[in-house]
């Protein structure tokens, strides 16, 4: 069975700090993996590498059985449909409608002139709603991005990938700014690829009690190092704290 994703003796440097080093993780399908750690620890550059916005200083990177980084042109974007991003940043574009920015989650499936006719005349309404629906959302569509609170936004970036309906779910901090039942309820959506179709996710959690209760495997990372990896069932609260070095 090919891995969602396979990262082989990774090292990533941003000029003299080490972001990752020597990280070897094989994801496979249906797994849902919680990547934890202090800040600073790596977890935002594991999952840059899997979408490609960050290519490793040595070692190699395969999505889909595909290496990551060497693809151009058609097999790239076939690529990236299947691998949704929620960053950490968000990246949403404030000035544009809910709609266009929810919808943005299917542009490389659409024709240029599509996507172009979409900004006047919103293609596909019926699916982006369902998706705002989902994330407690439905009443914003038509809203300007920036009117909404920051937790708000995050769903519209939940919402984006929900609507892209990609194979591997990144999920950087998807929901920090969100209250315990919308995060719950998050979590659940971004799992339903690794659930349902045989994808993955693979998210970067500050709270343990998210990880444990939606994620099937707990990786967690200390200067660019795995220092853990288990099964999210043989893992305690208590176990995580430990790993944080907090006091229990
Ligand atoms: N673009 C960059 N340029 C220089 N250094 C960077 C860059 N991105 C990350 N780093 C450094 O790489 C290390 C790992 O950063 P990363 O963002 O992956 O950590 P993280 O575990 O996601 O942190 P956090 O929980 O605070 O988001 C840190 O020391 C960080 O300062």
């Amino acid at each position: 069975m090919t891995a969602v994703l396979r990262l082989d003796g990774v090292e990533v440097r941003y000029g003299s700090t080490t972001a990752l080093a020597g990280v070897d993780l094989t994801v496979d399908a249906g797994e849902r993996v919680a990547v934890v750690g202090p800040s600073g620890a790596g977890k935002s550059t594991l999952l840059a590498l899997a979408n490609g916005s960050v290519t490793p200083t040595a070692g190699s990177v395969q999505v889909f059985g595909v290496p990551a980084g060497q693809l151009h042109g058609r097999a790239l974007r076939r690529l990236r449909a299947r691998v949704g991003t929620v960053h950490q940043h968000l990246e949403l574009v404030d000035q544009l409608r809910v709609v266009h920015n929810v919808n943005a989650g299917r542009l490389s499936r659409w024709p240029a002139w599509r996507a172009a006719w979409s900004l006047a005349r919103p293609q596909g309404l019926p699916e982006v709603l369902e998706a705002l629906t989902r994330v407690g959302l439905a009443d914003r569509v038509f809203d300007r991005t920036d009117q909404l609170s920051g937790g708000q936004q995050q769903r519209v970036a939940v919402a984006r990938l929900l609507v892209q309906r990609p194979d591997l779910v990144l999920a950087d901090e998807p929901a920090s700014a969100l209250d315990p039942l919308l995060a719950d309820r998050v979590l659940g959506l971004l799992a339903e690829p690794a659930a349902d179709r045989g994808g993955a996710l693979v998210a970067s959690l500050h709270d343990p009690a998210l990880a444990l209760r939606h994620c099937t495997r707990v990786v967690g990372l200390v200067e660019g190092r795995v220092e853990l990896d288990a099964p999210a069932g043989r893992l305690t609260l208590g176990d995580l704290a430990d790993f944080y070095g907090a006091p229990r």
